[in-house]
């Protein structure tokens, strides 16, 4: 279990203000989880993240990671950034081994385990390749299997496919629900589409801004049934997701400044 606990953040900003970013938010990733956290632009969504991969510091509260406390970055958390942060000078294969080879894992070994992941991302043919030779969904494809090369226990998803055209978001999305269905993965995801929290997470925070908190929580099944089916058509068509999109959007509408992407 990941477990985020009462956990507030406040920011300095230059000229001696306090900004409180995270008000109290608790919630919980169980064993195959797929959280999703859904708010506004500046609700904290970032911020929740960046703690859970320990790149910042609570003010208050905890998170734990399988009954250890997070105090820093580990290779128990495996991060995609919206922006892909491969190197260009770099092969695919040697992107995806990166994290094994500044682990010190022997160079065959890392290959493997690198080609390995390439394929179940769907990109075996492009190992060979630089990344200024991928359009930005393989790139992203790429992010993904260097964040499960160093088999963590939890995938953390900072809006991965917030820049991609809407054709490719949602082959991503699918992509990714084979991927979770396949290594069991927990993963915690944010967005600023409703329709891919819906379709994605087994369970949807929404969350307002100024402070960010957590107002709304859904338990869904959708992504399960996705697993099972492949039909996302008969999904998003469905009249019980239709209402709950409409459902999400009126506590956005309430909440301040709230802008969906994908509308
Ligand atoms: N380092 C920082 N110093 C001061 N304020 C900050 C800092 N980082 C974030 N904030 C503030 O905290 C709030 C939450 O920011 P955060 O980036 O977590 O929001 P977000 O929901 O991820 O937004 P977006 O969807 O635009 O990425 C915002 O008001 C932001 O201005």
């Amino acid at each position: 279990m990941l477990k985020v606990d009462h956990a507030s953040v406040y920011f300095r900003t230059r000229d001696g203000q306090t900004v409180q970013a995270l008000d109290r938010v608790s919630l919980d990733i169980p064993d195959s989880g797929f959280v999703v956290a859904l708010g506004a632009s500046g609700c904290g969504k970032s911020t929740l993240l960046n703690a859970i991969a320990g790149f910042l510091p609570l003010s208050a509260g905890t998170i734990t990671l399988d009954g250890r406390a997070v105090r820093g970055p580990g290779a128990d958390r495996g991060v995609v950034f919206q922006k892909d942060t491969l190197l260009p000078w770099k092969t695919v294969v040697d992107n995806v081994a990166l994290g094994l080879q500044f682990a010190g894992t022997p160079k065959v070994v890392r290959r493997a385990r690198a080609e390995e992941l390439l394929c179940l991302v769907g990109l075996k043919d492009f190992a060979r390749a630089f990344p200024y030779e991928l359009s930005g969904g393989m790139r992203q494809r790429v992010g993904i299997a260097r964040a499960l090369a160093a088999e963590p226990d939890v995938l953390l998803m900072d809006e991965p496919f917030g820049a991609l055209d809407s054709l490719t978001r949602e082959q991503m999305q699918e992509l990714l629900v084979s991927i979770w269905k396949e290594t069991g993965k927990r993963i915690f995801f944010i967005t600023h589409s409703i329709e891919e929290a819906l379709f994605l997470g087994t369970q949807v925070v929404v969350m307002s801004p100024r402070p960010g908190r957590i107002v709304a929580r859904f338990d869904l099944d959708f992504v399960r049934e996705f697993a099972r089916t492949s039909n996302a058509r008969s999904i998003k068509t469905a009249p019980e997701f239709g209402s709950l999109r409409e459902e999400i959007r009126t506590i956005l509408h309430g909440s301040d400044g709230f802008r969906d992407a994908a509308e």
